[in-house]
């Protein structure tokens, strides 16, 4: 039922107009299938999980899907999952970042809802004790960069795609915890560089500059290096291995664990701001129009 009922807030944040009360419920579970399920998880026989990004076209980061992958970190956490391996169902995009139509002309209780979620979700991958790693067989522009450098290893199919945090291009800033999950990748000096340019990297100049860790030729192989990045960890006593990860970590993590409400302020804020939802239109707009 708990997964059900996930299920169904997912779909009813989909549907601004529904609530996941218990008439609607018991009327949805009666009459109609599941929706599908944004993020997909298998686990193999070495006990290493495949968690896919499954929201078509471009797994645009919605409440829903950032509530499923957070739910799914956390019950991979409870059945001792040995690593897990993020990466998309899209041959051609590992995730085009925040959907930009959860920031357009929304409700404020809904954009509170889609910020906390991402921030928890977040967290909650940036601190688990499994080994992670991002098989990014696909472009991961801004929250798709920012899923990537969330884990361990990153492993990425080239040539032709692209990482980074564009935020700037789009004339916004990229939230503090964002920055730090660059530099963690980068370093201080190449992190200032590309988020002040909002630079998109090639696959080889991500390999260049340490965003990403190896640049291999198709999904296959980019899930077996992850694999191979994971089966090391099976000589680490896993309590060394925890404490050193959250400790390496303390900045990103003390920074949301502190300023997680001064943080959903600031993002609600500037969203609403009267020329950023000009933007975000205009923005909407001319991606259609590229097609
Ligand atoms: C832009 C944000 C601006 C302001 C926010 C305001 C304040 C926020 C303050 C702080 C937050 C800061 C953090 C932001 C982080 C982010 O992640 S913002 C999102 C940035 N992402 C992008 O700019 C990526 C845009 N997409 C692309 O570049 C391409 O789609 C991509 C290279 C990923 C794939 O290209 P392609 O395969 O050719 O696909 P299409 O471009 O044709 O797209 C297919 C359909 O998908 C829709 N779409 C694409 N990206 C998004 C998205 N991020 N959100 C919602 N929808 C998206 C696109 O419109 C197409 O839709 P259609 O089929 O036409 O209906």
């Amino acid at each position: 039922m708990a997964v059900v009922c996930r299920n169904l807030r997912a779909f009813a944040q989909k549907t601004s107009s529904l609530r996941c009360t218990p008439n609607f419920l018991r009327l949805y579970s009666q009459s109609k299938p599941a929706p599908p399920k944004l993020v997909t998880v298998d686990v193999d026989k070495a006990g290493v999980a495949t968690v896919t990004l499954d929201r078509p076209p471009v797994n645009s980061l919605n409440t829903g899907l950032l509530e499923e992958l957070g739910v799914a970190i956390k019950d991979l956490e409870a059945n001792k999952t040995r690593g897990i391996i993020l990466t998309s169902s899209s041959n051609s995009v590992f995730s085009a970042g925040l959907d930009i139509l959860e920031m357009y002309e929304p409700k404020k209780q809904n954009l509170s809802l889609f910020w906390t979620t991402l921030q928890n979700t977040w967290l909650s991958l940036y601190r688990t004790s499994i080994p992670t790693v991002a098989a990014i067989n696909g472009h991961a522009p801004a929250g798709g960069c920012l899923l990537a450098l969330s884990c361990e290893y990153r492993v990425m199919v080239g040539p032709k795609f692209t990482i980074g945090l564009n935020e700037t291009q789009l004339g916004i800033v990229a939230p503090q915890w964002f920055m730090i999950c660059m530099k963690d990748a980068v370093g201080r000096r190449q992190a200032e560089m590309a988020l002040t340019a909002g630079k998109m990297f090639s696959t080889q100049e991500a390999l260049n500059i340490g965003l990403i860790d190896k640049m291999v030729s198709n999904k296959e192989e980019a899930i077996a290096e992850a694999q191979k990045f994971i089966a090391q960890f099976a000589k680490i006593p896993p309590l060394a291995r925890r404490m050193t990860k959250e400790s390496i970590r303390q900045e990103g993590i003390k920074y949301m664990e502190e300023n997680a409400i001064d943080d959903l302020k600031a993002f609600m804020d500037l969203v609403v701001q009267p020329n950023i939802q000009k933007g975000l239109g205009m923005y909407l707009e001319a991606m259609k129009k590229s097609k």
